[in-house]
């Protein structure tokens, strides 16, 4: 583990024992790179992408909390991407290295924290092990009465052959080729396969109810202006998610987890 900037953020680099690596931002716990053993970047980063904490990361791994998108009266897509998180922990074995970042409600901002007044602790562990990273991500209750949240891990997988680009396996839209643009949400089955092009990644979750699947396409992507104008090409969104607010009672805990494996 060592310490890096993501532009003006600190961030947090893991290298595995085979020369995997992922480099996580303090703000927003954002895995902004993961490049397997073979040196190939396995996410999309914008180029346009605030780096300075002043707005949410454009690529990567956005985390989604407590709200998904507009679907409720809080922060769009939550508070969760908009806080610095702290380093808790970090190790490895033989074939594996991690980090694990926390957050609780007494690290986010009172601006934000104010129309998500709760008590809560999440955790977010990313684990490198051989062609695959694991991201385990927990929702603990410490308040005393129940609150409900939704969440998701924002995933912009890095595409090479955009018109190539075919997922597999879910429920009434397999196999789903890119192209147009798309923002849907479907049933999570517990095992996807994404063909970017070249190689396939195997998207296996536990914990989910939902796949989001976007893509803004060119219109869209002009007026986002966190993204260059030819860059939407390059990215497919596939999201695992708890897309609607659904209750965690007092003490409980919630634990999702989205395990990405590379095969050439
Ligand atoms: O621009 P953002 O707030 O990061 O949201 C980006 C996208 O997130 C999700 O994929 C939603 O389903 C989309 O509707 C939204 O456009």
């Amino acid at each position: 583990m060592h310490m890096e900037t993501f532009g003006q953020l600190p961030a947090v680099r893991i290298t595995a024992p085979d020369g995997a690596t992922a480099s996580i931002a303090l703000y927003g716990a954002h895995l902004a790179s993961w490049k397997t053993a073979d040196g190939r970047e396995r996410l999309f980063m914008s180029e346009a992408s605030p780096r300075d904490g002043s707005a949410a990361i454009r690529g990567g791994v956005p985390v989604i909390f407590p709200q998904f998108s507009t679907r409720g009266t809080g922060q769009r897509h939550g508070i969760a991407r908009l806080s610095h998180w702290r380093l808790a922990d970090h190790g490895g074995d033989a074939t594996s290295a991690w980090a694990e970042f926390a957050l609780t409600q007494d690290d986010v901002l009172p601006a934000l924290a104010q129309a998500w007044p709760h008590a809560f602790a999440l955790t977010l562990r990313f684990t490198l092990r051989p062609d695959a990273l694991e991201m385990r991500f927990t929702v603990d209750n410490t308040g005393d009465t129940a609150f409900d949240f939704a969440c998701a891990l924002h995933t912009y997988f890095l595409v090479d052959d955009f018109g190539r680009t075919v997922l597999d396996g879910l429920p009434g839209a397999s196999p789903l080729h890119f192209g147009p643009p798309l923002d849907n949400i479907y049933p999570a089955p517990a095992a996807l396969t994404l063909h970017p092009g070249s190689g396939t990644l195997a998207l296996h979750q536990q914990g989910y109810s939902e796949f989001v699947v976007w893509n803004p396409g060119a219109e869209a992507a002009a007026k986002l202006t966190d993204l260059k104008d030819d860059e939407w090409p390059h990215f497919v969104c596939i999201e695992p998610a708890r897309v609607d607010k659904q209750p965690l009672a007092a003490g409980a805990m919630w634990t999702g987890v989205h395990t990405i494996t590379a095969a050439p």
